[in-house]
């Protein structure tokens, strides 16, 4: 289903449209975004999409108010801000998805612009079914918020954060999420597999397994806790399995060590790392 904004940006510039930027421009073009607002730069000069213009560079200039979406790595920031910032003034927006970058450091590479917003979606903002963590701070006014908010909208759920030291957290559960139940899904689909199933049987069924399960989890007014023991027949094959996950708090350790790993690296990538 997509998803009505009243008010997209008049001009977008988005720099970097690979994986992440390209889903969300995938998104609001499907949601009515008009391409002709959106100017792309890549190194590559790729086409993107019909109407969308494609730079290989910075623009000679930006027009007065227009929305800047940083999208390349975090560790081009360096190489682009010092191009990018003379085009700005106060009154363009930037909003960054760059991972591991704090507020702080966008705000010293564009000193003069006030409405700077960190945003960290996920990849299936492509289909509308992302999440996107939102910050920034009191400089950025009311009106840029909402903005952002509007335009984050057609992406999934989009929810602000207070306290930025939890960004990078946030990044580790919903940001990097994604390539945890891909491995999940994978995982799951192998184990199958290893029990006798055919390969691609195995695959249909884990994808179409956690499919629905997130769905029902999503739809439900119980947790996923308890949804677990409505599986759970007491004495039953899903007790067997649960009691292996759960042996030593061992599926509790994986998902703790593994967003603490992620977040641990969007710390010291901030630092410089
Ligand atoms: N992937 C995710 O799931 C995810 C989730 C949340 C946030 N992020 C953040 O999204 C950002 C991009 O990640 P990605 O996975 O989309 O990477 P990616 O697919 O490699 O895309 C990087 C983009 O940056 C462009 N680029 C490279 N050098 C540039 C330069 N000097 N100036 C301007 N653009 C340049 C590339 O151009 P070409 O297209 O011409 O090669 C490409 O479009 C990162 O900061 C990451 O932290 C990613
Ligand atoms: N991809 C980015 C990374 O791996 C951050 C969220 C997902 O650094």
């Amino acid at each position: 289903m997509t998803q009505t904004v009243t008010a997209w940006p008049e001009r977008l510039l988005m720099v970097g449209c690979g994986n992440m930027a390209g889903q969300m421009l995938a998104r609001w073009l499907a949601c009515g975004l008009p391409p002709e607002n959106v100017t792309v730069v890549r190194p590559s000069g790729r086409a993107v999409a019909p109407g969308v213009t494609v730079l290989a560079d910075m623009p000679a200039a930006l027009t007065h108010g227009a929305t800047i979406l940083l999208g390349m790595k975090p560790y081009q920031l360096g190489d682009v801000a010092p191009r990018l910032a003379p085009l700005c003034d106060a009154d363009t927006r930037i909003l960054s998805i760059l991972a591991g970058t704090p507020l702080a450091a966008l705000r010293a590479q564009f000193p003069q612009v006030d409405a700077v917003i960190e945003a960290m979606p996920n990849l299936p903002v492509g289909i509308g079914e992302g999440v996107v963590g939102l910050y920034t701070d009191g400089r950025t006014e009311a009106t840029a918020r909402a903005a952002a908010e509007a335009l984050m909208a057609p992406l999934g759920l989009a929810e602000w954060i207070a306290d930025e030291s939890l960004f990078n957290a946030l990044t580790a559960l919903s940001g990097c999420g994604p390539a945890f139940l891909f491995r999940f899904i994978d995982t799951l689909a192998r184990a199958g597999e290893a029990l006798g199933l055919p390969v691609d049987q195995a695959a249909r069924m884990a994808i179409a397994t956690v499919r629905g399960a997130a769905s029902m989890a999503a739809r439900s007014g119980d947790s996923p806790a308890r949804l677990a023991d409505q599986v759970a027949s007491p004495g039953g094959m899903t007790r067997e399995g649960l009691n292996v996950m759960d042996a030593d708090d061992r599926m509790a350790r994986l998902m703790a060590d593994t967003l603490r790993a992620a977040r641990d690296r969007g710390d010291a990538m901030a630092r410089g790392g």
